[in-house]
């Protein structure tokens, strides 16, 4: 019999190891991580500067590969896969969300978006993607027309649009104001939660803990602390 817990999960991380060579040596950016993300499942990583969120989420996302351990999505160990697997799993599985927006300068929110779409397997439309983010009225916009925060939600549309298994957001609201960050985060909230989207948000600012199922804490390439939130709260409940 299979065991339900372990069909739950989403990913499945055991003793991921990063190291990358430098110049001045080898940085060693994770060590040894283990954990266990169950499906539809938000989680907020926290951590100082250089503790190896960013490194879990891009060898997560298929974006980085990691120098030992596994990484398991599906069955499919992510440290192993060949490239063209990766490049499959990345644009059928996964939305990405950085700080920095990425929006095609010359293209208005709908072809943005619309870039994404006409790549995907069962995406819906960029005009339903826009509306899930709240940006109905202004499909043919401009990104230099947009605000910082309207920015972002394209982005987040732009990445739900594919109807992607797991949404990765690395610092999501970095650029915004606290006002525009609570849109976008509610924004990313609404979508993932309709989409039953597994999420990992990485952050700078302690106070996403409160939108989370779990909080996992690093310190020097090492998880220190994983806590259960056992009420989340709706981020626009939430003060930045
Ligand atoms: N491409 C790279 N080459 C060399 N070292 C790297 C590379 N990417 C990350 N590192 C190093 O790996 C460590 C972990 O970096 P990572 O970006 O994962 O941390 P982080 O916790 O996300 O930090 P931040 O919150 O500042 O983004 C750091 O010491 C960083 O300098």
């Amino acid at each position: 019999m299979p065991d339900p817990a372990v069909n739950d999960l989403a990913f499945s991380v055991r003793g991921l190891t990063k190291v990358y060579a430098t110049a001045a040596g080898p940085v060693h950016a994770l060590r040894g991580v283990d954990l266990d993300v169950r499906r539809g499942e938000t989680l907020v990583l926290l951590g100082p500067s250089g503790s190896g969120k960013s490194t879990l989420l891009n060898i997560l996302g298929g974006l980085d590969r990691a120098s030992d351990g596994a990484a398991i999505f599906q069955g499919q160990d992510l440290t192993r896969d060949s490239d063209k697997a990766l490049t499959a799993y990345r644009r059928d599985s996964v939305g990405f969300i950085f700080q920095f927006f990425n929006l095609v300068p010359s293209l208005t929110a709908r072809e943005n978006v619309a870039l994404i779409t006409e790549l995907a397997r069962r995406p819906m439309t960029p005009e339903d993607a826009l509306a899930r983010v709240g940006l109905s009225d202004r499909l043919d916009h401009f990104p230099a027309q947009l605000s910082g925060g309207q920015q972002q939600r394209v982005a987040v549309a732009r990445a739900i649009a594919k109807r992607p298994q797991i949404l990765l957001c690395d610092e999501p609201t970095g650029s915004l104001d606290s006002e525009s960050g609570v849109q976008v985060l509610q924004a990313l909230r609404d979508v993932s939660r309709a989409e039953a989207a597994t999420t990992l948000i990485v952050s700078h600012n302690a106070d996403f803990a409160a939108m989370a199922d779990r909080v996992i804490r690093f310190r020097d390439g090492a998880i220190t602390d994983i806590a259960v939130n056992p009420h989340p709260v709706e981020p626009r409940e939430m003060r930045l």
